[in-house]
């Protein structure tokens, strides 16, 4: 989990009341995520879950909330958030900014086969166009830029090998330019664990949009690619699946080995800086930063090419 904010029932029963979700039965807090604080809550309506967003600007809230309401309404499998009388999406509780959605079905997989593959690149892809025609999208708040300002600031933190590996990679890195890649909302973070599966095999849920933004489309791609395909086969399915839906054009097949790098250094620094300054939490996740140090040392020795 991360429960960085602890909320009692008396207030989370107040705060329901505007959402007409139906009377507060139970709420618990979940064992997964590290951003933010996230419970299940069931009323007498239903089952949700409940995000306290504990370093989101709340303007970028909005669009977050207002994307997974429209991907849902284009028929992917996304939560949707309850609006109260005004319209709104979020309230503050707790002191933070907070939201109920509806609570999809299924579990996550550890280890996807080609055909769960396959269908996550089809999902992405769909994801991509289905969110091109949403108007205020802020750009990736975890792009290029971000990358550097992190990785120079954490340079001072790290054994001296490891420095010298992300200095390198942050110079290869500023000299690749993705703005002309094609570009569109992306999800940013379609990791394993964000996708839930059905006991029937289909897709459940497509979860957590709270690092979305613009920015290649290719660069999501690569951020799936790292975490689901351990091997060529899963890989070649993700891409069949992708392609199946979306083309990939001559740039973005040039691009992918960098793009792969990209996606490697941007949760190498995530997962570095959630270890070495942690935040304080009720119960907080940490993740190993040290699988995305192994990947990315690979990527650098041999550049994957696209396949098909
Ligand atoms: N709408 C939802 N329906 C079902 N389960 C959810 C939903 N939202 C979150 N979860 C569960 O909560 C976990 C953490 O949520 P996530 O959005 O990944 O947190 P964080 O924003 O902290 O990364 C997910 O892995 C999933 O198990
Ligand atoms: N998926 C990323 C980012 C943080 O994880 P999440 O549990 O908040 O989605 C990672 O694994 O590092």
């Amino acid at each position: 989990m991360s429960v960085y904010t602890t909320v009692g029932r008396a207030e989370l029963a107040a705060w329901l009341r505007p959402l007409a979700a139906g009377e507060l039965i139970d709420h618990a807090g979940i064992a997964a995520g590290m951003q933010n604080s996230n419970y299940f809550v069931t009323t007498s309506g239903g089952r949700f879950v409940l995000t306290l967003f504990e370093a989101i600007d709340p303007a970028a809230l909005d669009f977050y909330l207002r994307l997974q309401a429209h991907l849902a309404d284009a028929g992917l499998p996304c939560p949707r958030p309850l609006a109260d009388a005004q319209g709104r999406l979020w309230r503050t509780l707790c002191g933070k900014p907070a939201a109920l959605l509806s609570c999809l079905p299924g579990r996550a997989v550890e280890l996807p086969d080609a055909g769960q593959c396959r269908r996550v690149g089809a999902a992405l892809a769909r994801l991509h166009l289905a969110a091109a025609d949403l108007a205020g999208a802020p750009a990736n708040p975890c792009g290029a830029a971000w990358c550097q300002a992190l990785g120079d600031s954490l340079l001072p933190l790290l054994p001296a090998a490891d420095a010298a590996l992300l200095a390198d990679e942050l110079e290869f890195q500023s000299r690749q330019d993705r703005s002309a890649l094609p570009q569109g909302v992306i999800h940013a973070d379609l990791f394993r664990d964000n996708v839930l599966w059905r006991d029937d095999g289909e897709l459940g849920g497509l979860l957590d949009f709270y690092f979305a933004g613009v920015d290649a489309w290719l660069f999501d791609l690569a951020v799936v690619a790292n975490d689901w395909c351990g091997d060529a086969g899963r890989l070649a399915a993700l891409i069949d699946g992708y392609t199946g839906v979306r083309p990939l054009t001559a740039a973005e097949r040039l691009a992918w080995p960098a793009l792969r790098r990209a996606a490697a250094l941007r949760f190498w620094l995530l997962r570095l800086d959630a270890k070495l300054r942690p935040r304080a939490g009720e119960v907080v996740t940490i993740k190993n930063p040290d699988d995305f140090k192994a990947l990315l040392l690979r990527l650098r020795l041999a550049a994957d090419a696209l396949p098909g």
